[in-house]
């Protein structure tokens, strides 16, 4: 049997393996990039892109059927069918750009490598060779160099087995055939909340949450999770703090629920869908890893050092990027790892690989947006910080918008250096906003860098403006005045730490 050879094998096409392809072709190499389903991973189908397809209708079908605007739309309907084609024609649109570039770069140029699309399973035989299995047949490709990018799955939920029709995750929300009259979400993170959002955004579906604790996205501090558990209630989620599932039974016509208390008191619900959400595993199960001698850690990721390599970078030939490196699941982690391992292979690095700017949008109603350290984050490592909150409602653009809900807060070292250490962001825009925050903590920015900005009027980004103000007491609205809405404090640890 022949062996294809190329400098670079990628195990995986969603946003990791993908932008790691794009970019070694920048530096004229060959490369075969192997996917065994969807094209576009995650970062496209039953993930990232469909569900914020689904989340923008959502959003307009909600301040379409929205009375307090000066306006009444009369007939509306919603049809879950019309919905999902307008999800995967959104998905499909992304995928044949995809395929265009690959088909563009089949053949090298005398500027730029190529690129060869292989579907099937990708499987290391030995630290050169990958077997690609697919259902016509098997072969073997021989490679330089490999990233493995296979990206992570749905966590299983003890004793819940998923049918993918009335009990399902994340890969089966394009499986369900009409809106749900009743469903529970288990998993109040973030793929719970924003399922939760769409569902009652659509206000097709009675919907329930479990959370197990007292706050919705747990890891972000209370008034921020506070405010997300707040608006959901507010958009008629159903929420069920500290509740844990004891077991779904399936009868013909519902699901019963049951759920156990912390208090000792039980509930049994009734629902026609329940959609698992309770984090994500990475896909590195029979992918020969045995074969190339790497081990995963105690949390079941792969190993990699500052470069991603999964050994000392001048012995190591297989790499790790994306939702299996143990890292934050983020599209953006992927892509600038996968990016980073092909320049420090065909390249030169300019820069150390840094996860401390990547900003964190979570597309509820409103959205919200993070970077940075917040408060639970500090006090944990010990940092003496200044907070301050400014509320949308003193901001004139979402006074205009009638989208006063909503606030900004900024977290700075209290050091005397004034260090821009995190924001937090609920509001219209929050995602945009937080550009502008996550630069500055690249950059090690402090309030003085960048309080010479103006920030245009009138514009969302104004609360930041006015929010840095409050740290040096010169902002325009002032906190005696709106205790509520403008807030500044301070925390310090006993032992004081270096931000
Ligand atoms: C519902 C949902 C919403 C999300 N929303 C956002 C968001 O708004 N913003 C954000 O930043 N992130 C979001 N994410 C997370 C984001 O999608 C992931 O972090 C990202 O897709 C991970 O990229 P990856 O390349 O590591 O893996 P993936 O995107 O999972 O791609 C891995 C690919 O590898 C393939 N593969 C697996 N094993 C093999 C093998 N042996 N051989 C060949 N191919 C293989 C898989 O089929 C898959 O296509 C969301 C995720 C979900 C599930
Ligand atoms: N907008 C975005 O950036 C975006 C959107 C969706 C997903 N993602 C990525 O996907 C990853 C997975 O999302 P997720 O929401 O599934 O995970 P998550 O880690 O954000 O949240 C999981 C939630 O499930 C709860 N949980 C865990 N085990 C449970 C159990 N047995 N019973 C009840 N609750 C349980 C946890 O307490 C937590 O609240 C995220 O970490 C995120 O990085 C990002």
């Amino acid at each position: 049997m022949s062996i294809e050879k190329y400098d670079l094998v990628v195990l995986g096409s969603g946003p990791a393996g993908f932008s790691a392809a794009m970019r070694a072709i920048d530096f004229g190499k060959s490369v075969c990039l192997v996917e065994a389903q969807h094209l576009g991973g995650a970062g496209i189908m039953n993930g990232a892109l469909t569900s914020k397809a689904m989340w923008e209708l959502s959003r307009d079908y909600s301040i379409a059927s929205s009375v307090m605007r000066g306006y009444r739309a009369s007939g509306l309907n919603v049809d879950y069918k019309q919905v999902q084609k307008t999800i995967m024609q959104a998905a499909k649109q992304k995928q044949l750009q995809m395929l265009s570039q690959i088909e563009t770069y089949a053949e090298p140029t005398e500027k730029f490598g190529n690129i060869t699309l292989k579907h099937g399973w990708g499987k290391f035989i030995d630290s050169h060779t990958i077997e690609v299995k697919s259902e016509k047949n098997t072969e073997l490709v021989h490679g330089d160099n490999f990233i493995i990018a296979t990206g992570s799955r749905p966590r299983p939920m003890p004793d819940v087995e998923i049918d993918q029709e009335r009990i399902i995750d994340s890969e089966g929300i394009m499986n369900l055939k009409e809106f749900p009259e009743r469903m529970i979400i288990l998993g109040s993170g973030i793929i719970g909340c924003e399922f939760a959002t769409i569902f009652s955004n659509y206000n097709q579906t009675e919907v329930h949450l479990l959370d197990r604790q007292h706050k919705v996205i747990p890891y972000e501090d209370d008034d921020l999770s506070s405010f997300v558990s707040k608006n959901l209630e507010n958009n008629g989620v159903i929420i069920h703090h500290t509740a844990n599932l004891r077991c779904i039974r399936k009868r013909p016509d519902f699901l019963e629920v049951v759920l156990d208390y912390q208090d000792g008191h039980s509930k049994v619900i009734e629902v026609d869908v329940a959609l698992v959400a309770i984090g994500r595993i990475p896909n590195l199960d029979n992918i020969g890893l045995e074969n190339v001698g790497i081990e995963r850690t105690d949390r079941g990721y792969l190993n990699i050092n500052e470069v991603c390599a999964t050994d000392d970078f001048k012995a190591c030939n297989v790499f790790a990027a994306g939702d299996v490196s143990g890292h934050a699941q983020l599209y953006s982690v992927g892509e600038l790892q996968g990016r980073y391992i092909v320049e420090a292979l065909y390249g030169n690095l300019e820069y150390p690989l840094d996860y401390s700017n990547m900003s964190t949008l979570m597309f509820f109603k409103p959205e919200v947006a993070a970077v940075g350290l917040n408060e639970k984050a500090c006090q944990k490592r010990g940092i003496p910080y200044k907070v301050a909150t400014y509320s949308n409602s003193l901001v004139n653009r979402a006074v205009a918008m009638r989208a006063i809900d909503g606030f900004i807060k900024i977290i700075v070292s209290d050091d005397g250096k004034d260090r821009i250490l995190g924001m937090r962001a609920a509001g219209p825009q929050a995602s945009t906003l937080i550009t502008s925050i996550a630069y500055q903590i690249t950059q090690k920015g402090t309030l003085k860098d960048i309080r010479q900005n103006v920030h245009p009027h009138p514009s969302i980004s104004e609360g930041v403006q006015e929010c840095l103000r409050v740290f040096e007491e010169k902002s325009i609205y002032k906190p005696k005045a709106f205790p509520d809405l403008i807030k500044l404090k301070s925390w310090k640890p006993e032992k004081v730490k270096e931000a």
